[in-house]
């Protein structure tokens, strides 16, 4: 790299983009990699404090800051995203679509780990919208080591895609609130206005709503009512925790083809079940549900309506930071 004076300038081309920050009013780049510089750019150059500029001189094996990002972008990105031009070095990812964002962990914390490059996300699991930055990346120093990219590349080409949007489907969706106190007409169910509510947010279609007893046979019947009419997801509401009438879990466990957990390190909404009858995907909703804002039901949601499957191993990890309230 040679540094010249910023006065002897005059004629060159800016090695990269160059960024004013003025707090409380601007941050951004003001000069693009490649800007030819005139006399009138001194004193902005001057007032940015560049006394000197770069004329880089780079060698095989070498990349540019905005190279490096670029290969970076092309190299993590899966389906639904978009890159943007590469400004102050860096690569930003953007969400084509409303969907869950889906991030390769494991992956992203070896890129992070090679040195010198930088990729950024929201957290895995997140629902975003259209338009919405999902992810950054860019390389530390302005010329790098076009080694540290291919091992990049080849870390994401394993794991590939390392960042991708799932959209949500249109799933049938099955209602099934238990209780006698419902059944029999003695309170107002609040569990279908809430899950309804929640399934507004996607594109589900709900295909009715059964309130049924406390017995087990009833709610059981339900269930298969739901499933024999083709439901992809079943909701089943109240009759989640310990009293000898609460026989929800029960009724879903001898259904299930497999229980992903009973019983969650999550609160408020700990006593939630997910299991699966063949491939649907069954709740089980505590009574938490209809009385607090966001429950362990909020962050499963999304990921069963965009037809991700969640482990049990992935359940345990959520007891860090699973103290919503
Ligand atoms: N000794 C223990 N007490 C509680 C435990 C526990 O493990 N040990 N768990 C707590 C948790 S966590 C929850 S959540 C609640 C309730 O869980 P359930 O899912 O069993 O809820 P229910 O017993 O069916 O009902 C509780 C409450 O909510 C009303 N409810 C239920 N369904 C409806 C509906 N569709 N519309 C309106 N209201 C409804 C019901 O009438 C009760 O008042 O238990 C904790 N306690
Ligand atoms: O299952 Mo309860 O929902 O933790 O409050």
């Amino acid at each position: 790299m040679r540094e010249i004076h910023v006065r002897d300038a005059v004629g060159l081309r800016l090695a990269h983009d160059l960024t004013r920050i003025v707090p409380g009013e601007f941050k951004g780049r003001i000069f693009r990699k490649g800007h030819l510089i005139r006399e009138e750019d001194i004193p902005t150059l001057l007032d940015i404090g560049k006394e000197h500029i770069y004329v880089l001189e780079l060698q095989p094996g070498q990349l540019h800051e905005e190279d490096a990002a670029i290969r970076l972008a092309g190299a993590v990105m899966g389906s639904h995203l978009t890159a943007t031009e590469p400004s102050e070095g860096k690569v930003v990812l953007k969400s084509e679509i409303k969907g869950l964002l889906k991030i390769d962990k494991e992956a992203l914390l070896m890129l992070n780990s090679i040195g010198d490059l930088l990729v950024v996300t929201k957290k895995s699991d997140s629902v975003v919208q259209p338009g919405d930055a999902v992810a950054a990346m860019k390389a530390v120093p302005l010329i790098i080591s076009e080694q540290k990219v291919v091992q990049a590349e080849t870390i994401a080409r394993m794991s590939a895609p390392v960042i991708s949007v799932l959209p949500f489907r249109t799933m049938k969706v099955g209602i099934v609130t238990t209780g006698s106190e419902v059944a029999s007409g003695r309170i107002e169910d609040k569990f279908g206005p809430r899950v309804r509510e929640k399934l507004s947010l996607y594109q589900a279609d709900v295909l009715g709503h059964k309130i049924v007893g406390d017995k087990k046979e009833d709610i059981q019947a339900a269930i298969r009512e739901f499933l024999d009419q083709g439901a992809e997801v079943v909701l089943c509401t109240g009759g989640m925790s310990v009293d000898p009438d609460d026989r929800t879990p029960g009724a879903i466990r001898e259904l299930a083809t497999e229980v992903v957990a009973y019983g969650m390190p999550i609160f408020p909404g700990s006593m939630m079940m997910l299991a699966y009858i063949g491939g649907v995907p069954v709740f089980g909703l505590p009574g938490a549900v209809i009385y607090e804002e966001v429950t362990a039901f909020d962050l499963f949601l999304p990921r069963i309506l965009a037809g991700d499957k969640v482990s049990g191993q992935e359940i345990a990890e959520l007891a860090h930071g699973g103290l919503l309230k």
